[in-house]
């Protein structure tokens, strides 16, 4: 495989928390290579470190955090391969949306309360692609289109729409400018069943009309099944499996892999 098929290779990050009781090393020497076009799922119990290794990589960690190690090699088309741990603040605001959006966990709340939706569309594009301006008209009804929303949400308030509306107004806002990756963390959590399957079925088309590379990161076995090419298992801030989906599912290599995939609840298991 070629440089040019990997979007982020991230080799030997450790990131730590300095807290009283000395430090909690939540990554530890973590190494994996992201394909460009897949989705990849970033798997785990709550604790794992999958939400650190998030927010580094995007360069969103807050004190105590601290990244200790490593490097995190992206690669968008037709720019140059930039460390995510060293850009500075002008070279990261440059990447955001365009080459690199993030879809934060409980990102429903992150939609301005006092703005519309279309006028959050209009922010992020403009900001970042002032040349789209002219194309904006036909744009967001396109993305809301996209995303399974009617044109009419481009004037509502987010109190007006329901959670998975909402969720999917972020998605269309994080696809909007074509970005190379997406790291979406918990994309469905705070979402009822039914509107799950719906939200994920929104993510695979939104990853295949945009092209996109998607990361995924849910502690939920069920949506990496459903929803991903390979799976990527942390435990206690490493990685300790990594494959394609399938194949890990039926041939896990290690212990704590099987017991995530044992929790998953089947139709027609009984709970003991
Ligand atoms: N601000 C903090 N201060 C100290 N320790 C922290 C802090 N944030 C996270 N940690 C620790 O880092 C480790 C990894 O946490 P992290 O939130 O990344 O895991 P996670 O797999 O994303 O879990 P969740 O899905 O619950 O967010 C845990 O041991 C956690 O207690």
């Amino acid at each position: 495989m070629s440089d040019d098929d990997i979007v982020l290779e991230i080799s030997g990050l450790e990131v730590g928390y300095s807290t009283t009781k000395g430090e909690v090393k939540a990554v530890r020497g973590l190494d994996l290579a992201v394909r460009r076009g897949e989705i990849l799922g970033i798997a785990g119990e709550s604790g794992s470190g999958k939400s650190t290794l998030a927010v580094a990589l995007l360069r969103l960690l807050k004190p105590p955090g601290k990244v200790t190690g490593g490097s995190a090699i992206f690669r968008p088309r037709g720019r140059s391969p930039v460390d995510l741990l060293k850009v500075d603040g002008e070279e990261l605001r440059v990447l955001r949306w365009s080459a690199l959006s993030y879809l934060p966990q409980g990102s429903m709340s992150s939609l301005n309360p006092v703005m519309r939706i279309g006028d959050q569309f209009r922010d992020v594009i403009l900001e970042h692609a002032p040349e789209r301006k002219s194309t904006l008209s036909e744009l967001i009804p396109r993305l809301l289109a996209q995303v399974g929303l009617d044109t009419d949400v481009a004037r509502m308030y987010p109190h007006e729409l329901s959670g998975g509306m909402k969720q999917r107004v972020l998605m269309a806002i994080c696809v909007a400018l074509e970005p190379d990756l997406v790291i979406a963390d918990e994309p469905t959590t705070a979402l009822d069943v039914t509107i799950q399957r719906v939200i994920l079925q929104s993510l695979v088309d939104l990853q295949r009309d945009f092209g996109v590379t998607l990361v995924v990161i849910s502690h939920d076995m069920g949506v990496h099944a459903q929803l991903v090419d390979r799976v990527a298992v942390m435990y206690e801030g490493e990685l300790v499996e990594v494959g394609d989906v399938r194949q890990v599912y039926k041939q896990p290599k290690h212990e704590y892999t099987r017991q995530l995939i044992e929790s998953i609840p089947r139709l027609g298991r009984r709970a003991s």
